[in-house]
């Protein structure tokens, strides 16, 4: 593509130097510019881009995209573009030069504060049994419809984003399933990619070290559907919203017919609507009526968080023409998805799960529907991650300590801060549960695996699929799902004192 032709796609850009370039690639990173590359200075929230322009210079670059006048020493024969919104012409370089990849599938993005990750595998799940390879893009992995490698990101930069869905295009996915974080929204990561379908799960507090309020978290995953329908970019997407969530609900009202919608939960005015729902150790059915009908709907998943997904999940292939009876069919083969209430194994009676709950409401979810199969107790081990919202601390505690008979609060991934601190701000959501504080991680899910008796459950949430956990000084190798085997394993033949 000629930079001339790439900047003409600008809004309002002030270019001097060479426009008649041939651009291979564009980056926001200097480490990554080689020659034919875009440089775009974007200033992040630690670092501003323009230090590196210099590096990108010297790696090669055929243009600098910024957001001030050029530079003195800026040489003349290398472009350099004003914009005023550096991520925007960002993100919409990123899309031109990769071919504008999303407009080539069939693309359900999914955002909320919980669920996302899991009704973006059931999405993917039910469009590659009926369209045979489809992508899917995560917080645990990126499918790029030929092979599956671990995710750095839930929503990755616009460069990274763009070139995964033109492999899912090249590789002949006829659609995909992706996350959309509120980081990503807010950073514009998604800007310029055209969805077919926009799933709002709910929303609970998270994440407002970065937000600041619940309100200011809403309004940046409402923005995501606001830009959707001011711009659709050629398609018609259809906004599938859970109403039985206030937030959703809110969301149905802001948008009111600017986008076909498909509303779902519990309640009676939903378009995907669930009724009778039991569930059993062995997985869940409930009813579906839609479009008319009633379907049964069975699944191998538990707890009733995960009807919302499954809704979500069927509502949303459906908004891309699956139908809707081979759907409810595939889902009763839904796949495990990676830490997610993963079952670790059952030894002496004592079974063990994992789950990636690290919110509040997750947590409470999850410890409801282990306390929904009668165990004789659950003993739940959990922590909190470091730089993170800090405020979601006692209110896990909480959660946890009203749903489980006995706690072990651990470390999470402390990252800069200090563990036992983390732990002190987690103790005061306690309240008089019966609860131990072991900051070694390995250890406490040892203690509660050793210490639990027949009959028992043992929730070990946080970290799910996390192979690591980071710390101030190093990140370490670190599954729970291996622990809690190894924990298993080594189970004493008599089980400790308690
Ligand atoms: C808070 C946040 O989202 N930060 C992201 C942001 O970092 P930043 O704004 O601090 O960037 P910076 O380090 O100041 O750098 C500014 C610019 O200089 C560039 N640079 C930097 C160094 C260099 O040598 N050369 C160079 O050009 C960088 O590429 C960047 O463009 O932009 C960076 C580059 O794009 C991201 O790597 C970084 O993600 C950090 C690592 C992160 O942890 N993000 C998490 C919180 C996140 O995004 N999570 C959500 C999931 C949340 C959920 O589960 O709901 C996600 O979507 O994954
Ligand atoms: N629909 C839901 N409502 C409430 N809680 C849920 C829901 N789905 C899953 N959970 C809980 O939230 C945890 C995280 O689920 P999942 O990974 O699917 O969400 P996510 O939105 O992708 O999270 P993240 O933003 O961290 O990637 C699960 O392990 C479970 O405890
Ligand atoms: N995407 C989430 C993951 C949190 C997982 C938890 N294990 C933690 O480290 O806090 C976040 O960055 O807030
Ligand atoms: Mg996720």
């Amino acid at each position: 593509m000629i930079l001339r032709d790439l900047i003409a796609l600008f809004d309002r850009p002030l270019a001097t130097g060479n426009l008649d370039v041939e651009v291979s690639a564009v980056t926001s990173d200097s480490r990554l510019v080689g020659p034919g590359t875009v440089f775009v200075a974007v200033r992040g929230e630690s670092r501003d881009g323009r230090m590196f322009i210099p590096t990108a210079l010297e790696n090669g670059a055929v243009a600098i995209v910024a957001d001030s006048a050029s530079e003195t020493g800026h040489p003349e024969e290398v472009a350099y573009v004003h914009v005023n919104d550096t991520r925007r012409a960002l993100a919409v370089a990123a899309a031109a030069v990769a071919g504008e990849p999303s407009k080539k599938l069939k693309l359900v993005g999914v955002t909320g504060t919980n669920g996302k990750t899991t009704t973006a595998f059931l999405i993917h799940h039910l469009m590659k049994r009926s369209w045979h390879r489809a992508g899917l893009l995560g917080t645990v992995l990126v499918d790029d419809g030929e092979e599956a490698t671990p995710a750095n990101f839930t929503t990755p930069g616009p460069v990274e984003l763009n070139g995964f869905l033109a492999r899912m295009a090249d590789h002949g996915c006829r659609g995909a399933a992706m996350e959309v974080s509120s980081h990503g929204i807010d950073q514009l990561r998604v800007h310029g990619i055209a969805f077919d379908a926009a799933i709002f799960s709910n929303l609970t507090q998270d994440h407002l070290d970065y937000h600041g309020t619940l309100d200011a978290y809403a309004a940046t995953k409402f923005s995501w559907f606001e830009s959707l329908a001011a711009d659709p970019l050629g398609k018609k997407p259809v906004a599938v919203i859970n109403t039985d969530d206030g937030y959703g609900e809110k969301l149905v009202a802001l948008l009111g017919d600017k986008l076909p919608m498909i509303r779902y939960g519990f309640n009676v005015h939903c378009d995907f609507r669930a009724n009778n729902f039991k569930q059993s150790a062995r997985g869940m059915e409930f009813e579906l009526t839609a479009k008319g009908k009633s379907y049964l709907v069975r699944s191998p998943l538990i707890g009733r968080f995960n009807v919302y997904n499954t809704l979500a999940a069927l509502a949303g292939a459906s908004a891309v023409k699956v139908p809707l009876r081979e759907a409810v069919a595939a889902m009763a083969e839904a796949p495990q998805v990676p830490g997610r209430m993963e079952h670790c194994g059952t030894r002496d009676g004592v079974s063990v799960f994992v789950d990636y709950a690290h919110t509040p409401d997750a947590l409470e979810n999850a410890c409801r529907t282990l306390k929904e199969l009668n165990p004789s107790r659950l003993i739940t081990v959990f922590g909190c991650g470091g730089d993170r919202d800090r405020g979601k601390r006692p209110l896990m505690g909480h959660a946890a300590a009203t749903y489980s008979d006995a706690c072990i609060l651990t470390s999470d991934n402390p990252r800069s801060e200090d563990p036992e601190a983390i732990l002190k701000e987690i103790e005061a959501g306690m309240g008089s549960a019966r609860y131990r504080s072991v900051v070694d991680r390995a250890e406490a899910i040892r203690i509660a695996i050793h210490a639990a008796g027949k009959g028992d459950i043992v929730l070990i949430a946080g970290k799910g699929h996390e192979p690591y956990q980071q710390f101030a000084d190093r990140t370490i190798d670190f599954d729970d799902r291996r622990e809690a085997r190894r924990a298993l394993a080594e189970r004493p033949e008599e089980p400790r004192k308690r």
